[in-house]
């Protein structure tokens, strides 16, 4: 890609500086040759470049969007990926749909930024640079203004960035976090309809939608008026520069020097707006930057000893703490091994998914052993592909059945024998779409579906978190029954509050 892109903005930059050779040639070719004198050759030649500027300016857009569909989908999945390996407690803290929120941003500035905005800021530097080298030859005092009024835009915008990146920054993470929170709100449908009066959802939703447009409003108002305040300045700039030639042209020159005039100036100063509206995308495009930096630093840390298999676990457990303010107290000293099942007990809020989280080394609680190794020490790859952990909360995804069960290869597959889908498919194809928030399938069907997709892992451990909780309790027996005949050899876990068959383990660990 790096090499697509050096030769995207090859031809982008081309095209750009031929837009603006274009633009520029018209007026010098009219100042030169008078427009009363025109010849019909004279005239054809202005009409082609004419004709070659709308050709380039077309071109620009194509190439444009054509490479932008591919940049944009390589830079999310790249972002992507690094949203994956966050830290579990960043990732708590700031929550997923803000941190995509978020990324959807960097996306969309670097392409505005990096697919042309940098290349016409570098062609108007240019254009403005040989107008200031034309205006130098014509008149002195009038290449002075015109270079004053350069420093004074350049130094009114440094320190304007400096502010903006600041309010940006603020807006984009105050506009990310109120769209989470408003869909945190809105996203069952199940909820919003079964509300009798909507005002005290409608006063939760507007809470975080008048942060969003606060941040933005107060971001425009101050972007909108410093830029208006540069862009007035330069405009009596522009009006001063003609009335001072109108007072020093003799009456021989009068005419050339107005019509030179008259194409240069709208032609610096809309170079020099150009370079204005694009900062405002540099300033969103090093927000952008610094919310990569913000993931890059906030990495999990995956790296370990290595392991292949796992045929005994030593809990030894006194507390976990889960972040600076919470920390769960435990009495557990266990020694598991190939074959156990283990039913993991105690009331809600006890800390039974704690204990599943972290033996796939989310949490990192002192004296848990993996085959008598620290699992701290264990590179976490290898714990999460060695352990299957399903969890309570079943994730169930927007597109078709077959699709959420994440199969590599459905063909192999003979899922009217699958005990987990039998049920399921008697009412539902595997084209079956599942909508937002899985609204068209039950409690039940979702667990399911996630057990099904999980117990495809070849996995050493398997954890069940309240995985059948939706479920009857005979059709729940019959699932643990059919998981524990398939898991020969496996250590599995099964937490539950409810009471549990005693067919279905030899050990309990109860909180
Ligand atoms: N990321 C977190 N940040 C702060 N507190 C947390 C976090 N995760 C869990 N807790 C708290 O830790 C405690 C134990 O939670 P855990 O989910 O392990 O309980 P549980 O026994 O599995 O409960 P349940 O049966 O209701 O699922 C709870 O008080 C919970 O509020």
């Amino acid at each position: 890609m790096k090499k697509n892109y050096k030769k995207f903005i090859l031809i982008i930059a081309i095209l750009i500086i031929l837009q603006s050779i274009t633009m520029l040639l018209v007026p010098i070719l009219l100042s030169i040759w008078q427009v009363k004198a025109l010849n019909k050759y004279q005239f054809t030649i202005i009409l082609i470049t004419l004709l070659l500027s709308v050709i380039v300016n077309l071109s620009l857009i194509y190439k444009r969007e054509k490479f932008a569909k591919d940049y944009n989908v390589l830079n999310f999945m790249n972002l992507f990926s690094k949203f994956i390996d966050l830290d579990y407690k960043v990732l708590v803290k700031e929550g997923s749909t803000n941190i995509i929120e978020r990324i959807i941003m960097c996306v969309n500035s670097w392409y505005s930024y990096m697919t042309g905005d940098n290349v016409r800021i570098f062609s108007s530097i240019i254009t403005i640079l040989l107008i200031l080298l034309m205006v130098l030859f014509t008149n002195f005092y009038v290449f002075l203004i015109l270079l004053l009024t350069v420093l004074i835009n350049v130094y009114s915008y440094r320190h304007i960035n400096k502010v903006l990146k600041h309010r940006s920054k603020y807006m984009q993470e105050t506009s990310s976090k109120g769209w989470q929170n408003v869909l945190s709100i809105i996203k069952n449908p199940d909820f919003i309809k079964s509300q009798s009066s909507f005002t005290k959802v409608k006063n939760l939703v507007k809470k975080p939608v008048l942060d969003v447009y606060s941040s933005i409003s107060d971001l425009n108002i101050y972007a909108q008026s410093t830029s208006n305040l540069i862009d007035s300045f330069n405009n009596i700039v522009k009006i001063l520069i003609m009335v001072f030639i109108l007072f020093i042209s003799s009456d021989s020159n009068i005419k050339s020097n107005i019509l030179f005039f008259t194409i240069i100036t709208p032609l610096f100063f809309g170079s020099l707006s150009t370079i204005t509206s694009i900062n405002l995308s540099k300033v969103d495009f090093n927000t952008s930057n610094d919310f990569i930096s913000f993931l890059d630093n906030n990495k999990e840390n995956k790296e370990g000893i290595k392991i292949d298999k796992i045929d005994k676990i030593k809990i030894k457990l006194n507390s976990i703490k889960i972040n600076a303010d919470v920390n769960i107290d435990y009495n557990i000293n266990e020694n598991i091994k190939k074959g156990d099942i283990v039913w993991i007990k105690g009331k809600s809020g006890k800390g039974k998914s704690t204990i599943a989280k972290s033996l796939i080394g989310i949490f990192e609680p002192e004296n848990i052993y993996l085959n008598g190794i620290d699992i701290n020490k264990i590179n976490k790859n290898d714990l999460r592909n060695l352990i299957s952990y399903i969890p309570q909360e079943a994730s169930i995804f927007n597109t078709s059945l077959l699709n959420n069960l994440l199969i590599d290869d459905p063909s192999k597959i003979k899922f009217t024998d699958n005990f987990l889908l039998r049920s399921i498919l008697k009412y539902k194809s595997l084209d079956q779409e599942i909508s937002d928030n899985a609204s068209n399938i039950s409690g039940g069907e979702k667990q399911k579906i996630a057990l099904a997709r999980a117990l495809q892992d070849n996995s050493n451990v398997l954890i069940l978190d309240e995985v059948t909780s939706n479920i009857d309790k005979k059709s729940s027996n019959d699932i643990l029954e059919s998981i524990i005949k398939l898991s020969n050899d496996k250590i599995i876990f099964i937490i539950s509050h409810d009471n549990l068959d005693n067919k279905f383990y030899n050990r309990i660990i109860e909180i």
